[in-house]
């Protein structure tokens, strides 16, 4: 396809978005539809639609529209790009820009445009991140990296990154984590890589390793929310016992294969498995959130998120620390943690378990904001005494 045909297929899926379509859907549909893509025009488009998510506000205002051609228009304005060469009607290019179109549009003044975040949350936003709160607003727009974990169990950093060297996927150490790598060229190739077979690495976000090495020593460990087990898993590197429960056990489908490609062991328990007198050193509870500090990951969730999901989701992040709590042994450590930057979602619930608990003390708390090399997310450890 040329790069005006992928313009026009991202122009198409956008308006299927605006009507009504989730992202990953309309990719989908778009893409069995369109048998003539190769693997590269279906990589460009995803790439070219997320961006467009991304920065949703700013390219309408940059377009001068709401429809997927003005936002395309809008978007290719922010990239400086040569928007006659790729609107040319020529194969299945977008037609020409007309008169209009060309004196449409206007640099973004608006906050909330420019951050491209919900208006209702701007006020949110400011207060958790303060002085910070643009210039994070704005790397928030930016695609996020792409990152790696290594399974230090059977390798070192150094023999991952000449084992991927030598696939031409270069890495580059990230100073979140000491089991983090960025990768700098060629990230489609990580999951066919040797080093991804053997079980050396698993795709994982550095500020998600962190909390996870941040996380005392102990011996047997609950991850209770633990989804598809990104944190299970490095937990178990870390030399834990693992148990990885979820509310949704076919979330979890993937762990037995996970683990047996990272060498490790993690027992799989459905709610109705995980006996109440079970206990635990540590007991994780990686709390369904609003997703805000990954947002560059999955930009649709910042503009489907509604004051009254935020509240039902702080209503979920009490409820899941009151029933985790009872998994922890007397000298045991309960671990929160969420990819939020909201205060709602982080400091106010640990507050709120605070004064719910006497008797439990937080013993350490950290956000790690939204940058160049992770995603936001926040952690605290609650004790007894
Ligand atoms: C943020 S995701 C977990 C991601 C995972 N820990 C990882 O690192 O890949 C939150 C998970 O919490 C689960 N969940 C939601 N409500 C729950 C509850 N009341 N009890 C246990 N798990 C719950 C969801 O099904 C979801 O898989």
């Amino acid at each position: 396809m040329t790069p005006g045909a992928r313009v026009a297929a991202s122009i198409e899926i956008i308006d299927d978005i605006l009507a009504g379509q989730a992202a990953e859907q309309a990719l989908t549909r778009w893409a069995r539809n369109s048998r003539f893509a190769g693997s590269k025009d279906r990589a460009a488009i995803r790439d070219l639609v997320f961006a467009a998510l991304r920065t949703w506000r700013s390219d309408a205002v940059l377009g001068g529209g709401e429809d997927g051609r003005a936002r395309m228009i809008g978007r290719l304005r922010a990239d400086d790009a040569d928007i006659d060469a790729l609107f040319d009607d020529a194969g299945h290019a977008p037609a020409p820009l007309t008169d209009e179109e060309r004196q449409a549009g206007a640099t973004p003044t608006e906050i909330g445009d420019r951050w491209n975040l919900p208006e209702w949350l701007l006020p949110q936003w400011q207060a958790a991140l303060g002085d910070d709160a643009e210039a994070i607003a704005l790397i928030a727009q930016d695609r996020a990296p792409i990152t790696l974990r290594v399974n230090t169990r059977v390798c070192s950093v150094a023999d991952v990154q000449s084992a991927l060297e030598s696939e031409q996927v270069l890495t580059e150490a990230n100073s979140l984590s000491p089991t983090a790598l960025t990768v700098l060229s060629n990230p489609r190739r990580v999951r066919q890589s040797q080093a991804y077979i053997d079980g050396w690495i698993e795709m994982q976000d550095a500020a998600s390793q962190a909390v996870v090495d941040a996380i005392p020593d102990g011996t047997r460990a609950l991850d209770y929310c633990a989804g598809g087990g990104g944190k299970a898993l490095a937990l178990a590197a870390r030399g834990f016992t693992v148990w990885a429960h979820d509310i949704a056990p076919g979330r979890m489908a993937d762990i037995p294969d996970r683990a047996e490609r990272a060498g490790v062991q993690i027992r799989v328990v459905a709610p109705d498995q995980l006996p109440a007198k079970e206990k635990f050193d540590v007991v994780l509870c990686d709390a369904p959130c609003s997703g805000s500090g990954a947002w560059r990951r999955s930009p649709e969730g910042k503009w489907a998120l509604t004051q009254q999901r935020l509240d039902e989701l702080n209503g979920i992040q009490d409820e899941i620390l009151d029933t985790a709590m009872g998994h922890v042994t007397p000298e045991g450590t309960l671990v929160y943690v969420t990819c939020s930057v909201l205060t709602c979602e982080n400091e106010d619930r640990i507050d709120a378990f605070l004064a719910r608990h006497a008797g439990w003390t937080c013993s350490f708390r950290k956000r790690w904001t939204i940058s160049a090399e992770g995603d936001g997310f926040f952690t605290a450890h609650l004790t007894r005494g």
